[in-house]
């Protein structure tokens, strides 16, 4: 049970990555200031959190069930919160999708809007009424640098992060009235289950439906380039949840948090032109032109982070 003066943090899928990551970070905080709510859809997978949490177990972590996809998981979950007091809200739980659409299902396109979109507005309904009522709070959503710039072949995964940047923005606007804080975390590639699962996913499927030079494209040209960004700039879980704790613990916490420098520039490609051409061109340039090189094409984007655009990303140190 949370002490006097300590924040109640309710996280969304711990049992892996990120969630873990923040999880342990805040319960190990050496001031003792977070009591720890790690939420996992099924506690069968709580071996490798409570590794790490360790001694913390029980003292400033506890553990709940909670499914995003189930909005009588949710409710009971929350219920189950002395008072349904939350002070952090972070919402974490989310699932990846990629590959040709052609061989996507619609029913697999709304699993990732179910947990991805969905679950963040199921929780979100269910802790902010209280929030308001107290007139405090800070709701945290994991996004994606891809809720801001699409990429290839990931076109449902950024929809559903699109969405919820969307709905997130203008949410933030009301819940200022009633001083309830609201900021969104952009992490480009980072090496988790997530990673490991798209891998596994892509070795498993044929793509039906799709036609022979899309897989081409796919498996050949998108995917060798994409694992190459992710060594190239991947960030680690570690790294995400040290930002996150730099965004509850910020006086005035930003709404908007890229977190990794390198990837920024891919971002700025949007915001340095507003009719779309510079990014859609750049991005099939680095993809179809440059695809063997894209060392060197990085190194070039990096040579883009100027000192501004390093400024407008929250490092995690
Ligand atoms: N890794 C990356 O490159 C990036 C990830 N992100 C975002 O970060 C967040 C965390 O992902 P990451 O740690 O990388 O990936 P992981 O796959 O390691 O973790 C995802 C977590 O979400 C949980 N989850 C999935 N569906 C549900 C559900 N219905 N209810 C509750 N929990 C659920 C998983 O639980 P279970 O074990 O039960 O499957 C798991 O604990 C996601 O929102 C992702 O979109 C953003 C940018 C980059
Ligand atoms: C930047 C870039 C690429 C890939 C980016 C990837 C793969 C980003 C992954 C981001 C993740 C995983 C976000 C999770 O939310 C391409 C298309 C290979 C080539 C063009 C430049």
């Amino acid at each position: 049970m949370a002490t006097v003066g300590q924040k109640v943090v309710l996280i969304t899928g711990c049992s892996s990555g990120i969630g873990l990551k923040i999880a342990v970070l805040l319960a190990k905080d050496e001031n003792q200031r977070y009591h720890v709510i790690a939420t996992m859809r099924d506690l069968k997978r709580k071996d490798k959190l409570l590794e790490a949490a360790g001694d913390t177990y029980g003292k400033t972590l506890s553990l709940l069930t909670l499914d995003v996809c189930s909005e009588e998981s949710v409710k009971q979950c929350i219920n189950n919160v002395k008072d349904r007091h939350i002070d952090v809200l972070i919402n974490n739980a989310g699932i990846g999708l990629v590959g040709p659409l052609e061989s996507i299902g619609i029913d697999e396109m709304k699993k990732v809007f179910e947990t991805n979109f969905f679950g963040v507005i199921r929780m979100i309904k269910e802790v902010m009424p209280d929030m308001k009522k107290r007139r405090s709070g800070h709701i945290i959503v994991m996004s994606s640098a891809m809720g801001l710039q699409g990429v290839v072949f990931n076109d449902v995964y950024a929809a559903s992060k699109f969405a919820m940047e969307g709905f997130c923005e203008s949410l933030a606007v009301q819940l200022l009235k009633f001083h309830v804080k609201m900021s969104m975390i952009e992490p480009g590639p980072v090496h988790t289950e997530f990673e490991m699962k798209m891998l596994e996913d892509v070795s498993q499927k044929e793509y039906p439906g799709a036609d022979p030079d899309t897989v081409h494209y796919f498996k050949k040209v998108y995917l060798p380039s994409s694992v190459d960004i992710f060594q190239t700039l991947g960030q680690t879980p570690d790294d995400i949840a040290k930002c996150t704790k730099k965004v509850i613990e910020a006086s005035s916490p930003r709404f908007r948090n890229l977190t990794n420098p390198l990837y920024t520039p891919i971002v700025a490609l949007k915001m340095a032109d507003e009719t779309g051409g510079l990014s859609v061109n750049a991005f099939y340039h680095l993809l179809f032109n440059l695809g063997g090189l894209m060392h060197i094409s990085m190194t070039v984007l990096r040579w883009m982070t100027c000192g501004c655009l390093r400024s407008r990303t929250i490092s995690p140190n």
